[in-house]
């Protein structure tokens, strides 16, 4: 079996600076996934593999922090051949194949834990997998020290849904209405009501899953709905990502193209920061 030389590594501080500076508007994000990392990496005997699920709506920082974590574990990313990404929609898109999805998931994670035992699985779209695939990877989320011969102890798992994307907001929408600060937003204030409401969302991935009743998910980490401040500072971001300089009335013109909710007072992005991209490029 060839060894793979991966530059395993994690600079917590470089990683809190990184989420810091990319990252806008996740306090809470940013806040659990240093401290679950920064835990998991210090652990030279960690019990079972670090479980995180990552929950809100479309284009509010999922993704994009799921890659930065990569990069931060292995110095290629998603590249990297120990960060593997599975999309719902594109490797599980048939409900009539379920078994085989659970017979190849198995093989593949075993696999690659073998061949690397601090591997990093990225799951998204989770909201969108046929309820009952996810499971077949308890036994490698569990507490076992071994499962056929191989650790899991050192791996890592990352859930992606849009599931609980409602609970978040309405939290979110109550704290703004109540006139506090979105930073003030506690994660007491949203992990129980979100591993309970995807628990028993049936479009979850997730729902009755032994994952969450066997309390195998290390941390839910809720994703906030962007305002029109953070949607502004995305625009920024991409001119500066592009070579250019910031003009502000080009920022203001994309912002304002974009699309916000709810109706009366229009405070969250629609569509997060996703679609500025490529409107920038009308620009
Ligand atoms: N909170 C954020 N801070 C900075 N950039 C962001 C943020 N959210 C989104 N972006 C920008 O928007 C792009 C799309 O976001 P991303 O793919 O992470 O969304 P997502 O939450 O995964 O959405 P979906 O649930 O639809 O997959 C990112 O690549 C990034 O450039």
């Amino acid at each position: 079996m060839s060894i793979f030389l991966s530059v395993l590594r994690l600079a917590p501080a470089a990683l809190k600076l990184e989420l810091e500076e990319k990252l806008f508007g996740q306090h809470l994000a940013t806040e659990v996934i240093l401290k679950a990392l920064t835990g998991f990496k210090n652990n030279k005997n960690p019990k079972k593999p670090l479980t995180l699920s990552l929950h809100g709506w479309a284009g509010t920082g999922k993704n994009f922090v799921s890659q930065i974590v990569a990069e931060n574990l292995h110095s290629k990313g998603l590249k990297s051949n120990f960060v593997h990404l599975f999309v719902s929609t594109l490797h599980f898109p048939h409900e009539q194949h379920i078994k085989l999805y659970q017979d190849q998931l198995q093989g593949w994670i075993r696999g690659n834990v073998s061949a690397c035992a601090s591997s990093v699985f990225i799951f998204d779209e989770m909201d969108k997998l046929h309820p009952g695939v996810i499971d077949a990877i308890k036994p490698f989320l569990d507490y076992y020290e071994q499962v056929d011969g191989v650790s899991y102890r050192k791996a890592i798992f990352m859930f992606l849904s849009n599931a609980g994307g409602d609970l978040i907001t309405k939290t979110a929408l109550d704290f703004w209405r109540a006139g506090r600060k979105r930073e003030d937003i506690q994660l007491k204030d949203l992990e129980p009501v979100l591993s309970v409401g995807v628990f028993n969302n049936k479009h979850s991935g997730l729902w009755r899953s032994g994952l969450i009743d066997r309390n195998l998910i290390d941390y839910f980490i809720p994703f906030l709905p962007l305002e029109y401040k953070h949607v502004k500072m995305c625009v920024r971001a991409e001119m500066r990502a592009r070579g250019s300089a910031v003009d502000e009335d080009i920022v203001t013109r994309v912002a304002e193209e974009m699309t916000f909710f709810p109706k009366g007072e229009k405070i969250y992005s629609d569509k997060g920061c996703k679609t500025v991209q490529s409107r920038l490029d009308f620009h």
